[in-house]
């Protein structure tokens, strides 16, 4: 499965042989960086949760032939994940089923609840297309406002009832700017104008204030030059983090 090494706690996340993406098989590799799993003084249950994927094809509408071939992935809860593979090797596809901008043509993307023990206890659920959230490539291209205020606000509730929601709303968003490095930025500021980097940390951060149970980046490493390469031996890459 390509010239990268799993590493040792590849455990946490399955990857299936069969994985192969348009008859070219291995060439999108599914690479768990780590697990943050925060440590606990005393634990009554260790239930947890696995993002899932499973045998998921697809197939573009009115065409024969398959994007995806039963892609199988599983990250487990506070997780964080790579999918990398040459460019044209499906990414893209794979991020649009996840955010439920298509459907898969077979297979199931859910999220599966298991005992300590590894046995699964209820029903996996759906994964809820607003509980996923993403950074594209290029963000700047569904930027619609003037100013940055506008812009991680745009979707906010902007009627009834929402005051309370508002309030929570502006703490996460302090919060998520902090955590991006943007604190001191003006918000009056047209987002088009930042630079690059500041463009993905501004678009994440509205991500963050969503607080999505999957946060999806795609293209994370773009514009670190050949950072990507060295690290990765590949620059195309998408990174899922489930919360
Ligand atoms: N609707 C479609 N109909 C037919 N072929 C398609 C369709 N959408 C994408 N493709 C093809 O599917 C393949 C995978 O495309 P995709 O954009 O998912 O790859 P990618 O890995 O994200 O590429 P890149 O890294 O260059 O962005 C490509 O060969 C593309 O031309």
């Amino acid at each position: 499965m390509g010239s990268f090494p799993l590493p040792s706690s590849s455990s946490s996340l399955l990857i299936s042989s069969s994985s192969s993406i348009s008859g070219r098989p291995s060439s999108t590799i599914f690479y768990p960086l780590m697990r943050f799993r925060q440590a606990q003084a005393l634990s009554i249950s260790c239930d947890y949760s696995c993002f899932e994927i499973r045998d998921v094809s697809y197939r573009p509408p009115g065409t024969k032939i398959n994007l995806l071939s039963q892609v199988n992935l599983s990250i487990p809860e506070k997780s964080f994940g790579l999918i990398f593979g040459r460019s044209g090797s499906g990414k893209t596809t794979l991020l649009q089923l996840l955010a439920g901008l298509s459907k898969p043509t077979s297979g199931s993307i859910c999220v599966q609840r298991y005992s300590d023990d590894g046995e699964k206890i209820k029903s996996p659920e759906p994964l809820q297309p607003e509980r996923v959230g993403i950074v594209f490539q290029f963000p700047e291209r569904y930027f619609v406002a003037d100013t940055v205020l506008d812009e991680v606000t745009f979707g906010w509730p902007r009627q009834k009832g929402g005051l309370q929601l508002r309030e929570l709303l502006a703490s996460r968003l302090q919060k998520a700017i902090t955590s991006v490095g943007l604190t001191g930025m003006s918000l009056d500021k047209d987002p088009h104008s930042l630079s690059g980097g500041y463009k993905r940390r501004l678009a994440l951060a509205i991500q963050l204030v969503q607080t999505p149970n999957l946060l999806i980046l795609d293209e994370p490493l773009a514009g670190l030059g050949g950072i990507s390469n060295s690290i990765l031996g590949c620059n195309q890459v998408v990174s899922l983090h489930l919360f």
